[in-house]
């Protein structure tokens, strides 16, 4: 039902308020109708754009200055519009949710005032001062972003300098035609489905004021802070963040097209929310270069890709290939057909995993290559000899210095073999040498094979490269794991014999492979049909009844190795490589992972990495801080840019957070949060008096807030199995036991243990048994508790049968008892 069909009551609004609501009520309406009259006169009817563009251009180049301005914006949107449009995918505005901000703009010059709504497709004037801006337009949403109300702007837009002064700036939620909510500085106000206003409490935005007495008031014991479900919420709806997006992540949203770009924030300061729309962004800019599969997000899990997944439409940009590191890597590199049949093993000690995702492996990967290419160059001058026109042909090998190595040697026998002033005989022997060169460079299998079972070479650089960081026993067993993969490089001969083709499909990958499209390889949907199509995996088992198989850290060292050799991933004689890459949640990859994902990104580097050093859940990646990630992935100038204000979690929370962390927490890091609920900490003597706290508790949140989503965590797996069965026989409503990442973001209860619920976000947490033994005072149980406590929008509870952990600050625990 639309707006105009209700009878908005604004009594309860103060004056100040029932005006701006009423304004914006009106200007509603207004686009609503322009909307149904042009779906009645014109359906289907497609403007010609380009007429428009020159148009318009011809119009400025002779306008009075005052209309200078307006000309410009409408230029900036018709163009925009055409951009899209050009693509086949234009999409109306859509009348139910037409726009999500409100400028209204005095020009400087002509002292004329203009409306302009922020949205998610452009609507032009026509001639009643309203139009519709798409927030990807940059040069005419900046305005919304950048300035607040009241603020003079500058803006340089085409080469021409706009003043003037945002009289107005509000944002606005449109839910289903209905105007629902008004954001202004002069306060927010809401409305019910029946269309009832009033003004918002408890809804302050964080501020470096912190907001002081706008704390949501709930009595102790019960969980919920919401007393109205109606209430539309901030944090459910992204097409709302796109209004809410602040300064400096708009910024960040529309850093230039090329160029790393590396987020830094905090729990909840919007890192994924930043790379998402800048993805949506870069779309909107060239839809040419960043079509949907030609970009990709990587996630730390499945749970992220599953929900980005969800998020992507609204963004306008579905398609874009969402997926894991390891599903990736893994997809990729059964493509790519290496001789090494790409199974898995598991139980990889510890050692091992810690020393392949070390920066070591890349300094080893490096020096084989070096000795690959000196040995070359040996052999080659050892073949070439006294012989007549050596010289020549040694300098055609010298001059492709900065090539791959396997395309130098390759590039370096064409040049020879077509160099007709180099006499035969040298030729010949230059053929032959390279030749040999060219294959040997080729088998990267070899060289991983090399690498892992080569000891004496291991541990030579296990001390040279990382003095003290593995101790004896750590090398033995890394040197003793390693070696066993040799017998990967025996083909089997029941195996060999039963399938002649497979054994062919995985030969050496080759420039010239066979074509195969690199789109769907990362797209997850592959993920059955690529079983299908790709051997089925297989480990070799020794007589010892162990298994061998790749160690899922050595997918970044056989990719990193094709990379160095062959200078990029070649799929079907192309180069697999990606416009715009988001890495999401860094800090959790190994350096050498990140280097391979740089390395598919294509010239110019397009990408987006975001993470948080508090939110470490990988602890054997050696990630310390980014400078040292960054200068071993190879990346020592990119610089850092900050996310400061925390949005989803409250003051509270936060500052729970903080101590959890300790000396991880760095103190200069203000913390700038809205006000919210206190923390809560429940002591009990049992899990059975625990459970029946809690199902009471949760039994009233579900009836009061039906719509809320609460997390219940422990710390492990089997802990969240026994409460889940316990609150299950005391009838909590809509409850589920996730252990797989496996969430449905629907509302209910969603009973998991830590490690399933990174990145994502919960109205309510409740940390079940945050005990001594589970969250003793080591880093990896402050990040873990640090991660659980952050996924808190609006409320946190610690529930403890045991001993309390010494994460939780002291006067918590003495006020619970009083
Ligand atoms: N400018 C903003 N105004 C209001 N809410 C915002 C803003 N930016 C982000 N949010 C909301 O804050 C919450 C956290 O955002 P997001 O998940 O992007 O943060 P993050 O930094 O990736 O978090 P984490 O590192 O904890 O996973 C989301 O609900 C998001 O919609």
């Amino acid at each position: 039902m639309s707006q105009e069909h209700q009878d908005p009551d604004l009594n309860a609004l103060s004056d100040e308020g029932g005006r701006i609501v009423a304004e914006e009520l009106d200007i509603l309406r207004r686009i609503q109708e322009r909307l149904d009259r042009e779906a009645q006169n014109a359906p289907g009817q497609i403007e010609d754009l380009d007429a428009q563009l020159i148009e318009l251009r011809d119009a400025l180049a002779e306008a009075k200055e005052e209309d200078q301005a307006s000309l410009v914006e409408q230029m900036h949107q018709v163009a925009a519009l055409s951009r899209t449009r050009g693509q086949g995918r234009d999409a109306p505005v859509d009348p139910k949710n037409p726009y999500f901000g409100h400028l209204r703009l005095r020009e400087a010059k002509s002292s004329r005032q203009r409306d302009v709504l922020v949205g998610k497709r452009t609507l032009l004037d026509d001639g009643d001062g309203l139009s519709i801006v798409d927030w990807r337009n940059a040069p005419v949403s900046r305005l919304y972003y950048r300035y607040e109300e009241d603020d003079e702007y500058e803006e340089e837009f085409d080469a021409r300098s706009l003043e003037g002064t945002v009289m107005i700036r509000r944002s606005v939620a449109v839910m289903d035609a209905s105007l629902r909510r008004v954001s202004a500085p002069q306060g927010t106000f809401v409305s019910d489905r029946r269309g009832r206003w009033r003004d918002a409490v408890g809804a302050a935005k964080p501020s470096l004021e912190g907001g002081v007495g706008t704390a949501a008031r709930v009595p102790t014991g019960q969980l919920g802070v919401h007393s109205d479900e109606d209430l539309p919420r901030a944090d459910k709806h992204l097409q709302e963040i796109t209004a809410l997006i602040d300064k400096e992540q708009f910024n960040l949203i529309t850093q230039p097209e090329s160029g790393i770009v590396l987020i830094q924030g905090g729990a909840g300061s919007g890192k994924t929310t930043v790379a998402l729309h800048r993805v949506a962004y870069l779309a909107y800019q060239d839809r040419r270069r960043f079509a949907p599969g030609k970009m990709l997000i990587m996630v730390f899990n499945e749970a992220l890709v599953e929900y980005i997944r969800h998020v992507l439409p609204s963004l306008g940009i579905d398609g874009v290939p969402v997926t894991t590191y390891r599903r990736w890597s893994t997809q990729l590199l059964r493509k790519l057909k290496l001789r090494i049949p790409i199974s898995h093993v598991d139980g990889v000690p510890d050692a091992v995993s810690r020393f392949k995702k070390h920066p070591v492996v890349l300094r080893m990967i490096d020096d084989r290559i070096g000795w690959q290419l000196e040995e070359a160059e040996e052999l080659l001058k050892k073949r070439l000899g006294e012989r007549a026109g050596a010289e020549a042909a040694l300098a055609v090998w010298q001059r492709n210095v900065d090539l791959p190595p396997v395309v130098r040697a390759e590039r370096t026998l064409d040049q020879i073999k077509a160099d007709v002033s180099i006499p035969g005989p040298a030729r010949a022997a230059a053929e032959t040498a390279l030749r040999a060169i060219r294959d040997d460079l080729r088998d990267v299998c070899d060289d991983w094979l090399e690498l892992m079972t080569d000891s004496e070479a291991l541990r030579t650089a296990l001390r040279e490269y990382a003095p003290g960081v593995f101790n004896d026993a750590d090398t033995a067993t890394i040197v003793r794991w390693c070696a066993a993969k040799a017998v990967l490089d025996e083909e089997p001969e029941a195996e060999a014999e039963r399938d002649e083709d497979e054994a062919e499909e995985r030969s050496e990958p080759s420039i010239d492979a066979e074509p195969v499209a690199p789109k769907g390889e990362a797209d997850g949907d592959g993920e059955d049909g690529e079983a299908e199509a790709t051997p089925p995996p297989r480990v070799r088992t020794l007589s010892t009844g162990h298994t061998v198989g790749l160690d899922p850290e050595d997918d970044a060292i056989l990719l990193r190795l094709l990379q160095r050799k062959y200078g990029g991933l070649f799929l079907g004689g192309k180069r697999f490589e990606y416009e715009h890459i988001v890495i999401d949640e860094a800090q959790d990859l190994a350096p050498i992972e990140v280097r391979v994902l740089l390395d598919c990104a294509t010239d110019g580097q397009s990408v987006t990495i975001a993470g948080d050093r508090a939110q470490k859940m990988i602890f054997d990646n050696g990630f310390v801080d980014w400078p040292q990630l960054l200068g071993d992935a190879g990346l020592p100038h990119v610089a850092i840019q900050p996310l400061k204000i925390t949005y989803r979690s409250t003051r509270q929370v936060m500052e729970l957070s903080r101590f959890v962390l300790g000396p991880l927490h760095s103190p200069e890091d203000a913390l700038i949060a809205r006000e919210g609920a206190p923390v809560g900490y429940y002591q009990f003597g049992d899990t059975g008096e625990a459970v029946a706290f809690l199902a009471e508790a949760l039994r009233a949140l579900m009836q009061r807030e039906p719509t809320a989503s609460c997390a219940l965590v422990t710390r492990y797996p089997q802990q969240a199995d026994v409460y889940h069965d316990a609150l299950r026989i005391a009838e909590v409503p809509k409850l589920r036991r996730v252990g797989r990442q496996d969430f449905s973001f629907t509302p209910g209860i969603d009973v998991t243990d830590v490690r399933q619920v990174k990145g994502l976000e919960f109205d309510y947490v409740v940390i079940l048994d945050p005990t001594i033994q589970n969250f003793p005072e080591v880093i990896e149980a402050r990040h873990l508790m640090h991660i659980a406590a952050t996924r808190a929008a609006h409320q946190l509870w610690l529930v403890c049968s045991g001993p309390p952990s010494k994460l939780i600050p002291e006067d918590l625990i003495v006020a619970s008892l009083e």
